[in-house]
């Protein structure tokens, strides 16, 4: 998706490493989110180290420097108005604070995809962000990594409770283990 996230080779190179040396937290080549959806505009909260990304949000400088090395993209402070489509739009700060600021710094009416891959903690806080700034419209879908291991109760609790939401787990193991984690794809339903 998008000329300028990591190479394939990339890719294979770290799911690698990561099975024979040492293990990362990538969402790994087993989950991956190829199988779920098709999207145009997507947001990623919590980049690491850029396994996977278009519009990504992180605040920790060391794996924002590994982005912007892995991708030639353009170190973003004050990002213009842009199309986002096949862009890698690396933004150094933490979700909180930048979601609100999407639609005036990015010209993002809403999102198409969401990846949650951050602090498990901000699962729902950041979902409940995006839906207080109209970032999500009927049909959105948030994709939440780790809904099983580590665990994001309250998230999980939050989008198969509510009436907003459609969600449907897609059970696949821990990233280069066989402990069980999945995915949980929540379609916004407006
Ligand atoms: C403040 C909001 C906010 N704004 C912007 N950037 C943010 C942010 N909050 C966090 N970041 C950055 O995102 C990344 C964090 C990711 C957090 N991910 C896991 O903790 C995780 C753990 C396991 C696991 C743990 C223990 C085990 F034993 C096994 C597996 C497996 C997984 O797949 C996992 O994703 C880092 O780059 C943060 O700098
Ligand atoms: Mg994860």
């Amino acid at each position: 998706v998008g000329e300028r996230r990591p190479s394939q080779r990339v890719i294979q190179a770290i799911d690698q490493f990561c099975r024979q040396k040492e293990w990362a937290m990538n969402v790994g080549d087993e989950k991956g989110m190829h199988h779920v959806v098709n999207p145009a505009t997507v947001l990623e909260l919590g980049t690491y180290c850029g396994y996977s990304t278009l519009i990504t949000l992180e605040f920790n400088p060391h794996y924002a420097q590994l982005l912007y090395e892995s991708t030639e993209s353009e170190r973003v402070h004050k990002p213009k108005r842009c199309d986002v489509f096949f862009q890698v739009q690396l933004v150094e700060e933490a979700s909180g604070d930048w979601i609100p600021k999407m639609r005036t710094e990015f010209g993002v009416e809403t999102f198409d995809l969401v990846f949650l891959d951050h602090w498990k903690d901000r699962y729902l806080p950041d979902t409940k962000l995006l839906e207080d700034c109209g970032l999500l419209r009927k049909g959105s879908v948030l994709l939440a990594d780790n809904v099983i291991f580590p665990g994001t109760p309250e998230y999980l609790e939050y989008v198969r409770s509510s009436p907003q939401y459609e969600s449907q787990y897609f059970q696949s193991h821990l990233e280069y283990t066989k402990v069980e984690d999945g995915l949980e794809k929540s379609v916004y339903l407006d």
